[in-house]
Formats: C-alpha cells, structure tokens, sequence
C-alpha cells in the first residue's frame, strides 16, 4: 500500500474530524467525508469544523467531502468514526463497493445496535472474514487529540501485523499507540465504560461523594471482568487502555458525554433534554440496551449496567437506582476467581 495515496476517515464529528487532524499532522493526506454535503463544504470554505470541533484549524492535508464514491475510489485505507446505532447500516452500504485491497479501522464505541454483537463482527460477516480490519480504542478525548496533547491508545486487530500498520497512521511523539490482537477485549471494554460512566454521573449529581464514585468505579471493572471471561476476552486487556485507562478516563472527567449526561439525570433533568443539551452522540444510551441482551446472552449480572437501563430505558429515578445497587445481597468482595 502506498503510503503517499489518502487515508479516508468516514465520519465527521467530534473523534473523526480530531483524528483526521492527527492523521494529516502525522504528514498523510486525509479525506474527512461527512455524510451531509452542506457541513463538508463548510469545513471545506472555512477550515474548520464548526459544528463539532469549532476552534481547531483544519490542517492543509485535511480534504473535507461528501462524496462517499469519490472517497472509495481515492482511499482503499478508510476509518469509521460514526456512531454505533449506525454502523451496521453503513458497513451494509459498503458491501459491493470497496476496493478488493480496501482496508478499515474504526474509531466506534459500543455495539451494533440491533444484534449487540461487536463491531468486529458486523465487518466481518457483511464485509468478509478476510477483511483486514482493526479498532482504535483507549481513554482520548477527540478535543485532547485535536490539540496535540498527550494521550495513548490500543489498536487491536486480529492481524497483529495490521494494527501495526494503523499503528504507524496514528503514532507521534504525542500519540503513543500499543497494539493487542484481543479485539472482544478491546472493544467490549470500550462499549462497557460509557455504561458505567453514566452510572457514575449520576451518583456524582445525586450527590453522593468520592467513596461512592472510587465504589462504583471497582465494581464496574468487577462487571467488565466477569463479562470478559464469560466471553473469552482476555483478562489482561482489561488492565490497559481500552480498559481500566478508557474507563477511569470516562467516569471522572467531565469531558465525557456520558458522564455528563448522567450528571444531568442525577440532579433531575429529563433524559431527552439531557441529551439536547449535550449535542453529540452518547453512546452509553444505546449500549446500556445492547449490554443487557450481552449479559443475558453470556448468563453474567452487570448490575450496575443493569440499573443505568432501568433509569434510561424504563423511566426509573436514579436515587432508587442507586438504592438497589447498595441493598443487594451481601456478597465476598472477590470470589474464587476475580470474576465472581
Ligand atoms: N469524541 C470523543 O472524544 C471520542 C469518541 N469516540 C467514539 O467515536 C464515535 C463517534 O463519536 P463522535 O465523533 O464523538 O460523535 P459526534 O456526536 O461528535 O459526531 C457524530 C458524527 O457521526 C455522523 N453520523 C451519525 N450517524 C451517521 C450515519 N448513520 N452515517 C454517517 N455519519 C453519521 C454525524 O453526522 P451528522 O452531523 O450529519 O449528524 C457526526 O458527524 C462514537 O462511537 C464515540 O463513542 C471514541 C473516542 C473519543
Ligand atoms: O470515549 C471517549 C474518550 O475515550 C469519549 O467519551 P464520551 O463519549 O463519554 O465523551
């Protein structure tokens, strides 16, 4: 592959237009293709995307677009940062008319939204096992990256060979990338914490202190682990960045859509005006969803995941939510596996 021709990144919010930034800053050519028209020629006149990352400059190797076959035709390296609730029915718009050689990435968090299978499994079935294909996950705030501030990610893929090489598109003395070639871990890790990260926003906008937020912090890993071994994702994928790093990153600071938007519910807003009021995709709302179907489908309790559906999907108040979380039955802290 050349390493001259264009990389494209499908998707232009807030995480596709700051990695379209570190791409070009990095020296490659990007095509950043929006799916509206109107946004990409905005981007294009004013070299900058106002809508979702406003105060950083496009650099000159940004090519903003909206012409999804012209991008196909140009880049056979393409990375998708569009929502979940999305990506099954974009990848299927795919099907037919990728190059042969064509190779992609994804920049998603979460799960597809109608079967809660992983993402690596939508590519593979509808784009071919063959596939050469990877996930960038890890704890990176897409306005931290924009900035060029210091942050570090995991790029998994099942070709060890290929994240490598997506390795290589990203990586700068800022950006520190590792490679895994535990994809479930990575992206079941990345999928769980926006769940959780709202389970401690709204403990934070009840109110409640530091003890119940380092509390629930350790017990959505403790729900993280017994999923992946349930699952067969590795164990050690949990103690790194797309795991414990993506979700301390997640439930602390209040860059996190996810957070905020549980912030919001614990100190009473409604769902639907919490969500006007960000603005942007919070994925924990739909994942919450497809995580219940993983935990029955696997046979695990996630209770706290469990009880962020109850409060976003079944209309119950976060203070008898919490109330359920601390009057479960009393258990040992760790069983005979850490899982337990
Ligand atoms: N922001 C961040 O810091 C990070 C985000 N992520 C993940 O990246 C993914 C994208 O998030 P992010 O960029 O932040 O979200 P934003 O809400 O900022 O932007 C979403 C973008 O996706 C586009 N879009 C939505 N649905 C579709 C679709 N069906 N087809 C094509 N384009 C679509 C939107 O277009 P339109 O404007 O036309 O609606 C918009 O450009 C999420 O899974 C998120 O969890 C991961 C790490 C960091
Ligand atoms: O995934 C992210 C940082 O790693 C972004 O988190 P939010 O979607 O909660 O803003």
């Amino acid at each position: 592959m050349q390493d001259d021709a264009p990389l494209a990144v499908l998707g232009a919010g807030s995480w596709g237009t700051a990695v379209a930034v570190l791409l070009a800053s990095n020296g490659r050519q990007c095509l950043l293709w929006s799916r509206d028209p109107a946004h990409a020629a905005c981007m294009a006149a004013t070299r900058r995307n106002a809508r979702y990352l406003g105060d950083i400059p496009l650099p000159a190797g940004v090519e903003p677009t909206g012409d999804l076959d012209a991008v196909l035709d140009r880049a056979s390296d393409l990375v998708i940062a569009i929502p979940s609730a999305g990506f099954t029915t974009f990848v299927e718009g795919l099907r037919g008319r990728l190059a042969d050689n064509a190779r992609l990435a994804w920049l998603t968090k979460g799960l597809a939204h109608d079967t809660a299978d992983t993402l690596d499994c939508v590519i593979a079935s509808v784009l071919g096992e063959d596939r050469l294909r990877a996930v960038i996950s890890g704890p990176s705030f897409a306005s931290e990256v924009a900035r060029g501030q210091p942050t570090a990610v995991t790029v998994a893929s099942p070709d060890i060979a290929f994240a490598e090489t997506v390795a290589g598109w990203l990586r700068n003395p800022v950006f520190r990338v590792y490679t895994s070639d535990d994809m479930l871990g990575v992206e079941l890790g990345g999928a769980l914490k926006n769940v959780l990260a709202i389970a401690v926003g709204i403990s934070d906008g009840l109110g409640y202190g530091a003890n119940a937020r380092a509390a629930l912090i350790t017990r959505g890993l403790a729900e993280l682990m017994r999923l992946f071994q349930a699952a067969g994702a590795r164990p050690e994928t949990l103690m790194g960045l797309s795991g414990l790093g993506d979700l301390v990153l997640t439930c602390t600071d209040d860059q996190s859509r996810n957070r905020r938007l549980g912030l919001a519910l614990g100190r009473g807003e409604s769902l639907t005006s919490a969500l006007q009021a960000i603005g942007r995709v919070v994925e924990g709302v739909t994942t919450a969803e497809g995580v219940m179907r993983v935990a029955g489908r696997y046979g695990v309790e996630l209770p706290i995941c469990e009880q962020v559906y109850g409060v976003i999907h079944r209309d119950m108040p976060a203070q008898d939510a919490v109330q359920a979380l601390l009057t479960r039955d009393p258990r040992p802290e760790l069983g005979a596996s850490f899982a337990d």
